[in-house]
């Protein structure tokens, strides 16, 4: 369980969010929608404590999160895909996931590997391409790839979706949505693409100037679109 209790994140003198408690349970896709500013890459940085300073309690599986520890939070099961194609061009595939899974022994890395493979078969056959050849899409599969070879338990992503074409979107969240279903890894997914994303997440939930204004099941939002007014 993710558990965020009386989160309040202030950069400065601006006051980013407000009072947010949020649980999230084991295996749950939660998707995190909102205006531009809204807050939502900061709440995904105080789950990993990737943070100066904030005020509050954030949990993972009953281990206290603190800012500054990044890598204390990350062997607590925690992975986060930030925005962009975070993968190093100029190296191969397999080597950008091989450094991805540096901390595991080799046999445990092997395990990664063979999942990730297993995931993303067009990883296996590319193993050998440079990454910065790959495809906007297949790039974010190799970021995802590599989140994965740490055997996270909880993956939180940060638009992965952006600047990609329709049809490669669909790909993408297909791919998260496997990745829950095959691994039962929690998903928090912060995502501009409302609609694609409400049908690969089991809850929603909407934020507007750091506040919490709608959390509820996806389908629900997805029927109504008169909410999507709200942001
Ligand atoms: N490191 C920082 N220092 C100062 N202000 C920041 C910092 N990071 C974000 N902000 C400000 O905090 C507010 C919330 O930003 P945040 O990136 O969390 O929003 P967001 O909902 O993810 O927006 P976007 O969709 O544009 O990524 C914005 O006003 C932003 O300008």
């Amino acid at each position: 369980m993710l558990e965020l209790k009386d989160l309040n994140v202030h950069y400065g003198k601006l006051h980013v969010l407000h009072d947010l408690s949020i649980q999230v349970p084991e295996g749950q896709r939660v998707g995190i929608f909102g205006h531009n500013g809204a807050g939502k890459t900061t709440l995904l940085r105080a789950c990993m404590g990737d943070l100066e300073h904030m005020q509050g309690n954030v949990q993972y599986r009953g281990n206290a999160i603190r800012t500054n520890e990044v890598h204390v939070n990350v062997s607590y099961g925690m992975a986060f895909v930030p925005q962009g194609h975070n993968v190093f061009r100029d190296l191969q595939v397999q080597q950008n996931l091989k450094i991805a899974g540096m901390r595991h022994e080799p046999d445990a890395r092997k395990q990664a590997f063979d999942e990730v493979y297993a995931l993303f078969p067009l990883l296996a056959e590319r193993s050998e391409q440079i990454a910065g050849s790959l495809s906007g899409g297949q790039q974010q599969m190799l970021a995802l790839g590599m989140a994965l070879m740490t055997q996270p338990s909880i993956l939180l992503l940060d638009e992965p979706t952006i600047g990609l074409a329709p049809v490669i979107v669909r790909d993408v969240l297909a791919s998260v949505s496997e990745i829950n279903r095959s691994r039962k890894t929690t998903i928090v997914i912060v995502e501009q693409n409302v609609q694609a994303t409400l049908q690969n997440v089991d809850r929603a939930i909407v934020i507007k100037s750091g506040r919490i204004i709608y959390d509820g099941k996806s389908a629900d939002l997805l029927s109504q679109e008169s909410l999507w007014d709200l942001f």
